[in-house]
């Protein structure tokens, strides 16, 4: 089996470290780094760490694809990104010790070909119980229909899939008559999907079930660092981990998409794939960039996560 990661808008990440971050006034940078990243990015990087047979899919500007090709090179990532004339966008990251403030940009503009030699390629290279994760926003001219239509196309040829974007991407994701198996919202982006300004646990736990009930097999709400509620047909739980020392929490989601899709593939049962899914991205968040530590000290943090049992209407 193996797991194929989708990214229409992949980014190169710049992490800016500064003492604080005051609006408004000149700042001397402590330290700066770039990595290659964007969602389905992050994703493969951290599932190939764990050892997992990962595809890349998406498009990449050519003019600054060499990191990318790097970081593919070096993990023994399969690359089948279509290159596109122009730059990938670079998204900013400033960290003071308050958090991590995210800027990121629209990205390069793609038009229905592209988008179609995406999909079609992958429509190519996927077998039946391979997994995909389709990852992150949309580059403008993308449709925003087209998480929706790969979704049905995709569980045609027997894969499952996991969709981790926001906004209109989800909505029609979410509206489709073939839902995804698993999605990955965080809180804001629930929130915004319902309609509502804010959500306490409650009403999280309940738009997760109800997402169940209408045929979404797992619902998993990420909540930083209050953890995340996973909500499925087995039960709902909340699984947090602390930590001391975080470095950037850029990525971290997709560090818990990858640590799903490690679960599943395994197929563990929910609160096995809890642990797991915790474990991945709380061990990312001890340094800047897409990569777990190593596997023992994963496998030693997905131990130490605690779960709490959680009753749903
Ligand atoms: N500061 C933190 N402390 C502990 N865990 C965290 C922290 N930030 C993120 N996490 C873990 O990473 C997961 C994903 O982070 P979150 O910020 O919710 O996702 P996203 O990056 O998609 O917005 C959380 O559910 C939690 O398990
Ligand atoms: O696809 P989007 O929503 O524009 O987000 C892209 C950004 O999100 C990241 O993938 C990080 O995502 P998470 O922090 O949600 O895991 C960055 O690498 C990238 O800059």
């Amino acid at each position: 089996m193996r797991i194929h990661t989708v990214t229409f808008n992949p980014a190169i990440d710049e992490t800016i470290m500064l003492d604080r971050l005051i609006p408004g006034e000149v700042h001397r940078a402590r330290a700066v780094r770039q990595n290659a990243g964007g969602k389905g990015v992050n994703v493969a990087s951290c599932l190939a760490d764990w050892g997992a047979d990962v595809v890349v899919h998406g498009l990449l500007g050519s003019e600054n694809a060499a990191p990318f090709a790097a970081l593919f090179a070096a993990k023994g990532i399969t690359d089948r990104f279509i290159r596109v004339a122009g730059s990938t966008r670079v998204n900013l990251k400033l960290v003071d010790d308050a958090g991590t403030t995210d800027i990121n940009l629209d990205g390069m503009a793609a038009d229905d070909t592209l988008v179609a030699k995406v999909v079609g390629q992958l429509n190519l290279s996927v077998r039946t119980g391979d997994l995909v994760a389709l990852s992150g926003s949309l580059p403008p001219g993308c449709p925003h229909e087209v998480y929706a239509a790969m979704v049905a196309q995709l569980r045609e040829r027997g894969c499952r899939i996991l969709l981790d974007t926001s906004g209109a991407p989800l909505k029609h994701a979410l509206d489709a008559a073939v839902l995804p198996h698993v999605i990955k919202p965080n809180r804001s982006e629930l929130a915004a999907w319902t309609g509502q300004a804010a959500m306490d646990r409650a009403a999280l736990l309940a738009a997760g079930a109800d997402l169940c009930r209408r045929g979404v097999e797992l619902v998993v709400i990420s909540m930083g660092e209050e953890g995340a509620l996973f909500v499925s047909a087995q039960g709902a739980l909340c699984a947090h981990l602390s930590l001391d020392g975080v470095a950037s929490t850029v990525g971290a989601g997709d560090a818990m998409v990858a640590g799903l899709a490690a679960a599943l593939a395994d197929r563990l049962p929910l609160e096995a794939l809890a642990r797991l899914a915790t474990g991945f991205a709380v061990g990312k968040l001890g340094m800047t960039g897409p990569n777990l530590p190593e596997l023992n000290a994963v496998r030693a943090l997905a131990q130490e996560v605690s779960i709490c049992a959680m009753t749903m209407a």
